[in-house]
């Protein structure tokens, strides 16, 4: 561990209203994996950005190879070494694969022409490294997020990047994607690379990291071995104190039937019938591609349904559209909430009662927008979500607080059932702790509340009952008591009988 290669001493970043980092240390040793890891908004983000040039920083010094280096440029990061794959993947659609992995470093011919057989057979060379067999003329727009992810580690290789700092890379894979993922690290590691790998999971950072530097509000708090510390100490290293049960079940009795699905079908989903009773937490697991989003979004009425019926409290409803949804009392959190919940550039206030907006009118018909105001910060408050004013620009946000925001929006509407597709990825442990509070004081306000997720001690640790999906389909029923880790894997891997 001794082979240091870089150091960021003191490394100082304000923003208008936010010390996002405030005198950071942060040390990179040859051919390890460091987890970089804190609460959201904590300046994960914010630090790689300025050691890959993507901001500047205000105060500090980089250390290079023993060299203090300044960075202007993403482009001069690179020329340095320097790779960064953000969560947004930052490849370019229409172009080829071969193209996005040499674009503005293209191979030339003489008289400067570009050498395109050269391009694309280097770039299947280094694909194939990764243990990737693509055809690299392909363009990156008909790709699946996990090999978007290889051209990206290869786009690093090709540059000869000693550093690549990983975002959370795992956020949009599936299990196996995930595997693969952590063999190519494996790979990395042993060839010599330094990596940076940014996670909420810190099961992953057990898996695949070897050391740990923890940033909170801005500060540096430690950097320990991965073999020399416990999951709850870096929880508590993380959010400052300790954290009591992470799961806090409430049992509560559960009412009448408030949502039926009978037989619905279309072309993602098969004949789907549950019920959902009132104050019930049902959890929905399955494997990505499953189905389970576009269950949700066909009860929302945004995917239409080609047969079955929903009903409400016994009566049937008529949904086609997310506006009769909320009319009928649901709300869908999506899980690509920059795509679908956010307002990027709408501030945090506006993004959270955009549709709850009729809560907040009154007598005269006016919106009382002190009234607005006290409930969007009784929210932040709620949900600790880090923001220095109710009139940020969303987009300015950490990304997990971003999350935060998008959840109060549905939260505010107070629907009757509300459906949460992957409510914590990208949370930190603190706040996903918030989280589950927040649902269970719902559920025992009398909420019905959907939880699709793809963490299974998540969907044990508050479901009422678990739905598994596989194909499309309904591959498994469990009652809490029964349901186990086990069982759920092999209903969602299609095993439907159980011995
Ligand atoms: N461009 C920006 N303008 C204003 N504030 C910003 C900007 N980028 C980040 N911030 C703020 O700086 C702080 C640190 O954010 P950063 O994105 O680095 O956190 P993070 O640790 O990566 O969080 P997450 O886990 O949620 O992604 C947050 O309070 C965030 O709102």
């Amino acid at each position: 561990m001794d082979d240091i290669i870089l150091e960021m001493n003191g490394i100082t970043k304000k923003f208008p209203g936010v010390k996002a980092l405030d005198n950071v240390n942060f040390h990179l040793y040859k051919g390890n994996v460091m987890a970089l890891i804190g609460e959201n908004g904590a300046g994960k983000s914010t630090l790689m950005k300025i050691l890959s040039g993507v901001y500047p920083k205000d105060k500090g010094k980089i250390i290079l190879h023993e060299k203090e280096v300044n960075f202007d440029t993403p482009k001069e990061a690179q020329d340095a070494g320097i790779a960064i794959i953000h969560q947004e993947l930052n490849l370019v659609p229409y172009l080829s694969i071969g193209e996005n992995i040499f674009l503005g470093r293209e191979p030339s011919k003489k008289f400067g022409k570009v050498d395109w057989n050269k391009l694309y057979i280097e770039s299947e060379e280094y694909l194939n490294k990764l243990g990737m067999k693509l055809n690299s003329r392909k363009l990156v727009k008909d790709l699946s997020i996990a090999e978007q992810q290889m051209v990206e580690i290869a786009k690093a290789l090709s540059i000869d990047a000693k550093i690549i700092i990983m975002d959370e890379p795992t956020d949009s894979l599936t299990d196996k994607e995930t595997e693969n993922l952590f063999r190519v690290i494996n790979e990395l590691r042993e060839s010599g690379k330094s990596i940076v790998y940014i996670s909420h999971r810190l099961q992953e950072v057990f898996q695949i990291c070897d050391s740990i530097t923890v940033l909170r509000d801005g500060q540096f708090i430690g950097e320990e071995l991965v073999e020399d510390i416990t999951e709850d100490e870096i929880i508590e290293m993380m959010v400052g104190r300790k954290l009591d049960e992470q799961f806090p079940r409430i049992d509560s009795k559960l009412g009448d039937t408030v949502l039926e699905v009978k037989n619905l079908s279309n072309e993602y989903i098969s004949n789907i019938s549950f019920n959902l009773l009132k104050g019930e937490i049902l959890g929905i697991s399955g494997l990505m591609g499953s189905g389970r989003t576009e269950l949700a979004k066909t009860i929302y009425g945004t995917i239409e349904s080609s047969s079955g019926d929903i009903y409400i409290y016994g009566k049937k409803a008529d949904i086609k559209s997310e506006k009769d949804a909320i009319e009928q009392g649901i709300t869908y959190v999506s899980e690509d909430r920059k795509g679908e919940g956010l307002v990027l550039n709408l501030p945090v206030l506006e993004n959270m009662t955009i549709s709850s907006l009729k809560c907040f009118v009154n007598n005269f018909g006016h919106i009382n927008k002190e009234l607005e105001k006290k409930i969007a910060e009784e929210y932040i408050n709620k949900l600790s979500i880090k923001t220095p004013s109710i009139n940020q620009l969303i987009k300015n946000l950490s990304g997990g607080n971003q999350q935060k925001v998008s959840i109060a929006k549905s939260l505010m509407s107070e629907p009757k059932i509300l459906i949460l597709d992957e409510p914590t990825r990208g949370v930190d442990v603190g706040a996903k702790k918030e989280i589950y509070d927040l649902i269970n004081e719902f559920k025992s306000h009398g909420m019905s509340i959907i939880m699709i997720s793809s963490d299974i001690p998540e969907i044990l640790g508050i479901s009422d009952r678990v739905l598994v999906m596989h194909e499309g389909e309904i591959s498994g029923e469990i009652s809490i008591e029964e349901a186990s880790q086990e069982k759920i894997m092999k209903y969602a891997v299609g095993i439907k009988e159980m011995e």
